[in-house]
């Protein structure tokens, strides 16, 4: 009802997922000017960038957060330019939540009346994938600030991978937080927007955010499964065939992502961008 779970029977074996958490430490552990060679300005490519924060030029106050995104475009790519020190750990872990993503979008599918996912389906469902590797350090003064702010993720799904430390919460019924404790050996699945606008609502993205902490450092790994950038994404006709009306109109998956990266975090109010306005 509040648009994500968690598992534990996904498949993806401990060891896998233990190595990529290392290598997020790994990454972040490297001196400030080895990670400095990712920022946008000097990153060799625009598929790898190493940022704080979320849109430092939009917040009026900065999350208290680093973090490395990796958009995927093929294992030769990721082989020559993500860095070296996590490039295998993560492309691992990548291919190997590959399996669990099918088939709980097989089944989202289903309960939506899409009997077949085809090329254009699996295209819009899950045709980009991005990875970010998430890094808190210890905040001195953690009422002060946030990890990361209230927000939906503009994903068709987020399976997400947190370390032991806590901090994520989700927004429930009125107001209600509900913090998501780490479960060893568990991913907690997102719905995302672009999941909410092609199924016209039925499923809905969650908002969620994350606290700082105290006295330890946190890492969280979440891949995003996405549309192609080049998508155009409405309600699928499937959704629509009883006469139900369509919610949101028909965007270009890039433009709702730039969108999202023009302003600070603030919530669900992404989604309006591709409602339909009465
Ligand atoms: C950082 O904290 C975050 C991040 C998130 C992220 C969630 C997701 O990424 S979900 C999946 C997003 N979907 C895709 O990645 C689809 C494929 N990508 C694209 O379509 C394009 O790369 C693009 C995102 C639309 C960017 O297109 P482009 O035309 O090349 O324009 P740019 O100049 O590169 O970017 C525009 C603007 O957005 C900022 N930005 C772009 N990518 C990222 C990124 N990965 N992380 C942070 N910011 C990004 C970029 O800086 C530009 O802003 P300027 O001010 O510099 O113009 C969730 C929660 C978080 O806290
Ligand atoms: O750190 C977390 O648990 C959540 C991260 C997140 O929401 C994101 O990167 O979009
Ligand atoms: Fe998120």
């Amino acid at each position: 009802r509040w648009g994500f779970f968690q598992i534990i029977n996904h498949g993806v074996p401990v060891h896998v997922l233990e190595n990529v958490k290392e290598s997020t430490h790994r990454f972040f552990r490297l001196p400030a000017e080895e990670k400095r060679k990712y920022l946008k300005e000097l990153s060799p490519s625009n598929n790898v960038r190493f940022g704080t924060s979320f849109s430092p030029e939009a917040e009026r106050a900065l999350e208290w957060k680093d973090y490395l995104s990796l958009f995927y475009v093929s294992e030769d790519e990721a082989s020559a330019l993500w860095p070296s020190v996590c490039k295998d750990q993560v492309l691992d872990y990548m291919r190997r939540s590959e399996i669990v993503i099918r088939r709980l979008l097989d089944v989202l599918m289903k309960n939506l009346k899409v009997t077949e996912i085809d090329e254009k389906k699996e295209s819009l469902l899950m045709g980009s994938k991005r990875i970010n590797l998430n890094y808190y350090p210890i905040c001195p003064n953690p009422e002060l600030t946030v990890g990361i702010g209230r927000h939906s993720d503009v994903s068709t799904l987020t399976a997400l991978l947190q370390d032991n430390v806590g901090g994520l919460y989700v927004r429930g019924d009125d107001d209600y937080w509900i913090h998501v404790p780490p479960v060893n050996g568990s991913l907690v699945i997102n719905v995302g927007d672009a999941l909410q606008i092609m199924s016209n609502g039925r499923y809905k993205s969650v908002e969620h955010c994350v606290m700082t902490d105290g006295s330890k450092n946190r890492i969280s790994i979440p891949i995003f499964i996405n549309p192609r950038p080049s998508d155009k994404i409405s309600p699928f006709h499937e959704v629509l065939a009883s006469g139900e009306k369509a919610v949101y109109k028909e965007v270009l998956y890039s433009d709702y992502v730039k969108h999202f990266f023009r302003k600070a975090h603030d919530g669900k109010k992404t989604i309006d961008f591709a409602k339909i306005r009465i």
